[in-house]
């Protein structure tokens, strides 16, 4: 693609105070692209997620969205500009149903469009709102929960209660944090299935964090790897796949030469 990149960041430094966590990482992504994050345990893909997304201030660098340095807003704003997200630990309404949380989602998404004008309470949703989040939740598979309370749905069903609250924003760019954590194998190839088809459908761009190795080659066209903070690898699936050197990270170097 030509022109403006979707997504960038530019020399991303952030600390947790003297700890420098992620050290001068930089990254882009265009409309529709789908690029995984990945790296051993503790290398920093969370605190890179949530330096894109808003949620932790870097100490230095830029993140841009469609060219606007979003560096400052914070995560909220950030959201309003199109770049929606999931979290690792899902953060659904719990006393809500399945259908009013997704209808609070696309309320906020009116607001937003109408620059925070209007009554942040109604008496009752708008019926095309309604209809709409209904669609939403077929959409995703978990229709016939709609008027269960999210606390008491699975956490197979909460994961795509959440997708379906960030589609309802109707973002440019879907940031998964571990999007299957904690599913069993046939609810994470749901996911994987699910997140094929809205990208297919809605030309919608993914970045995601995830440990599950056969969910990221499924989604991802690129993987970027991450250790101690630093990109250690970046490419296509079968670069990434076939670098000695993340193979080493993954596995341990004495490993990697005895097998290889
Ligand atoms: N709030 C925090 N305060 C201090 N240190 C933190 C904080 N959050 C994370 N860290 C440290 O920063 C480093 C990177 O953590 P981070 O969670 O970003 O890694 P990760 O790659 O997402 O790990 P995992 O795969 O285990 O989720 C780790 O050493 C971690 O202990």
């Amino acid at each position: 693609m030509t022109g403006t990149p979707l997504l960038t960041a530019t020399d991303l430094r952030v600390s947790y105070g003297a700890f420098e966590v992620i050290k001068g990482v930089s990254l882009s992504v265009d409309a529709g692209d789908a690029l995984a994050i990945i790296g051993p345990n503790g290398a920093g893909k969370s605190t890179l997620f949530k330096a894109l997304t808003g949620e932790i201030s870097c100490r230095s660098g830029e993140v841009r969205f469609l060219g606007k340095d979003v560096t400052a807003l914070p995560a909220h704003l950030r959201t309003a500009e199109g770049m929606g997200r999931t979290f690792q630990v899902s953060r659904v309404f719990l006393e809500l149903t399945a259908l009013a949380n997704v209808i609070v989602a696309l309320e906020s998404r009116q607001r937003c469009k109408k620059r925070g004008q209007g009554r942040w309470w109604r008496a009752a949703p708008e019926p095309a709102l309604v209809e709409e989040a209904g669609h939403l939740l077929s959409q995703l598979g978990i229709a016939h929960l709609r008027h269960e309370v999210a606390a008491t749905i699975s956490h197979g069903d909460r994961k795509r209660l959440e997708l379906a609250l960030a589609l309802a924003l109707d973002p440019l760019i879907l940031m998964l944090d571990e999007p299957t954590a904690g599913m069993a194998p046939a609810d994470r190839m749901h996911i994987v299935d699910l997140i094929l088809s809205i990208r297919a459908e809605k030309g919608v761009a993914v970045i995601m964090t995830e440990h599950d190795m056969d969910v990221i080659f499924s989604i991802s066209e690129r993987v970027m790897v991450l250790n101690y903070g630093e990109v250690i690898a970046a490419g296509t699936v079968d670069e990434v796949r076939n670098s000695q050197t993340v193979r080493e990270v993954y596995l341990g170097k004495d490993m990697y030469h005895a097998e290889g």
